[in-house]
């Protein structure tokens, strides 16, 4: 019998910082997630004071042997996180291995689970739980009895343990966490009643995946002066992108064991029954329930994104990495026609190679908290179930419109936007729109009923085959509005003065008009066309939250029901145009 000695790990945070941060969360909502983040912080008083002893039954490997079991299972099973792990260095790498197989052995319990009955995979988990404990706190324990359905198990758990000896500030409650998330996937059938809440989905991929954020952390480090709680929200929201993502992939796959993880919430919001689900049917309403879950996924990697610049450099290439590929992932669903029924998506090697150097300059553009921000994001997060759901649902038809609805029995183009906006609208959470100060500020445009023909320039820039990237910016004051049309280098604004009328839901529009062209350092002021009149229009605000602005413009005077849609979303980064710079 062997015997492996386990030193204990030394805390090196100071605690004083520890509780100034800790205080700081706390004082936000109150989040399953806040709370298991201060458990995995407050880890140090949980460490006995000995060293202590695991015993092992098989015969002796070494400890590289260990570690090399560890990463032969991480390549066979994780090609992408393996693929990234080859850009770390070498002692984080085997560190990642040896959780990443510690994960995996969990995931076999679980696999296996069919075929045992629950008492044995009750024990395997329990036997798992009593190793970590020993490998945190040093208690030895016996193996004879430790059969699991991994084989590794041994060789795992002592790779384990010399990770947990050599980096400071693990902690057993994420693992502790990962197990009571695996005790729920043996319980058949899987169902979700919503993705919030205890016992919702995000829960779920929180234990599964999220905690893997946790434990990680440690490993890779922090940046100088950024303390493991700033880096563990958007850690734990990679994780569950993640976990989200791989769940989108293996849709049909898990229907057919009887697992369904989407919430009931949500299929029951877009009339996706469990009967059409099994059946594998994909009409218009399973591609908009599997594009709105592909942007709520996508706003959980965003999340992760932006704390990417909190991790030591070292870490951010191979995190950054991870990230693109798996998000890549979503695409690949996309592009199979959201049929995750039969098809499998994936990246291919060619794929993950040609990410390289986007996300070489990505991990290393990205300073503390910045880095890859998309400056359309509409912060799904933050807002309340139902109306997050109701919000992605506008992004997805967004998305489909702009992708092209094709089928004998899809919706004509433009009905399924205009459906989903007329949804939200009906919940504007901002009384009296016109003559609210959250309409002022830039606002770029994401769809309109009218296409893109509001500026000529950008139609043409928009079919040139130059890669010219029109985009077009509202800039909201408190008595005008600037439209910007950003095109190569070149920016043309048009100034219109407003005001807000009675009722306080619309905006008059009105001259004087101004039409300028800025081209690097240098502006001109224009005549404003003649073709574009110089009547007054007027702009029903039907929806204005924070970061989500829905309008209906008409000429004055009209009922602008009647008139044609924009929908916008704030910009956060400020562009350089004009006189205005960044
Ligand atoms: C962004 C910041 C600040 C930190 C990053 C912290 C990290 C690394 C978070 C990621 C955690 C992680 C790797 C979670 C695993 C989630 C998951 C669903 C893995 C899928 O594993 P498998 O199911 O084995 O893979 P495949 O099914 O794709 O082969």
């Amino acid at each position: 019998m062997l015997e492996v000695l386990l030193p204990l790990p030394q805390s090196c945070i100071a605690e004083h910082t520890r509780r100034s941060k800790l205080q700081l969360l706390s004082s936000r909502r109150h989040h399953f997630v806040q709370r298991a983040i201060r458990e995995a912080s407050s880890k140090a008083s949980y460490k006995t004071k000995h060293r202590s002893r695991i015993s092992c039954s098989s015969a002796s490997p070494s400890i590289e042997d260990c570690y090399a079991r560890c990463r032969e299972i991480t390549a066979e099973y994780a090609k992408s996180f393996y693929f990234a792990t080859l850009f770390q260095p070498q002692e984080e790498a085997r560190a990642i291995h040896a959780l990443y197989a510690w994960c995996r052995t969990l995931d076999e319990v679980v696999d296996a689970a069919a075929d045992e009955a629950p008492e044995n995979v009750q024990a395997q988990l329990q036997f798992q739980r009593e190793s970590l404990e020993a490998i945190f706190s040093g208690v030895e324990i016996g193996v004879a009895e430790t059969a699991t359905s991994c084989p590794d198990v041994c060789l795992i758990n002592r790779a384990l343990a010399d990770t947990v000896t050599r980096i400071p500030d693990m902690s057993i409650s994420p693992f502790l966490d990962m197990i009571k998330g695996m005790e729920s996937d043996t319980d058949r059938p899987v169902r979700y009643e919503a993705f919030q809440g205890v016992g919702g989905l995000e829960e779920y991929a929180y234990r599964v995946a999220g905690t893997v954020g946790l434990m990680t952390i440690p490993v890779l480090g922090t940046e100088e002066g950024v303390a493991f709680e700033e880096a563990a929200e958007p850690g734990v929201a990679l994780g569950i992108a993640l976990q989200l993502t791989n769940i989108l992939r293996d849709v049909g796959e898990d229907a057919r064991r009887d697992r369904i993880y989407l919430p009931a919430e949500d299929l029951r919001l877009f009339g996706v029954t469990e009967e059409k689900l099994k059946a594998g049917g994909i009409d218009p309403a399973w591609r908009l329930l599997m594009e709105s879950e592909i942007q709520l996924a996508l706003a959980f990697y965003r999340k992760a994104e932006l704390g990417v610049g909190t991790l030591a450099p070292a870490a951010r290439l191979p995190v950054q990495l991870a990230l693109n590929l798996y998000r890549e992932i979503l695409y690949g669903v996309r592009s199979n026609g959201y049929d995750n029924y039969l098809q499998r998506a994936f990246t291919s090697k060619a794929q993950k190679l040609q990410l390289l150097p986007l996300v070489w300059w990505r991990s290393t553009a990205g300073s503390a908290g910045g880095g890859g921000r998309d400056p359309m994001a509409v912060e799904l997060l933050s807002k309340p179930p139902l109306h997050r759901m109701r919000i992605a649902a506008l992004l997805a038809a967004i998305e489909l419109d702009a992708a092209g609805w094709d089928g004998p029995d899809d919706p004509p183009r433009g009905s399924t936007v205009e459906a989903a906006a007329a949804q939200l609208v009906e919940h504007n959470p901002t009384m009296e729109p016109a003559a609210s100060s959250a309409l002022q500020g830039e606002w770029t445009l994401l769809w309109s009923s009218r296409g893109s023909d509001f500026s000529r320039l950008q139609q043409r820039a928009a079919s040139s085959p130059l890669p010219l990237h029109p985009r077009s910016i509202q800039l909201v004051e408190a008595s005008a509005v600037k439209n910007i049309v950003q095109v190569a280098g070149m920016q043309i604004v048009i100034t219109a003065t407003t005001r807000c009328a009675e009722d306080e839901m619309k905006t008059i529009v009105g001259p004087p008009y101004t039409f300028e062209l800025f081209v690097g350092p240098l502006s001109f002021t224009l005549p404003f066309p003649d073709e574009f009149g110089q009547e007054r229009t007027c702009v029903e605000q039907l929806y204005v939250d924070h970061d989500l602005r829905i309008s209906r413009v008409g000429a004055y005077g009209e009922k602008t029901t009647a008139g044609s849609w924009f929908i916008h979303s704030r910009i956060e980064q400020t562009p350089n145009y004009g006189n205005k710079k960044s």
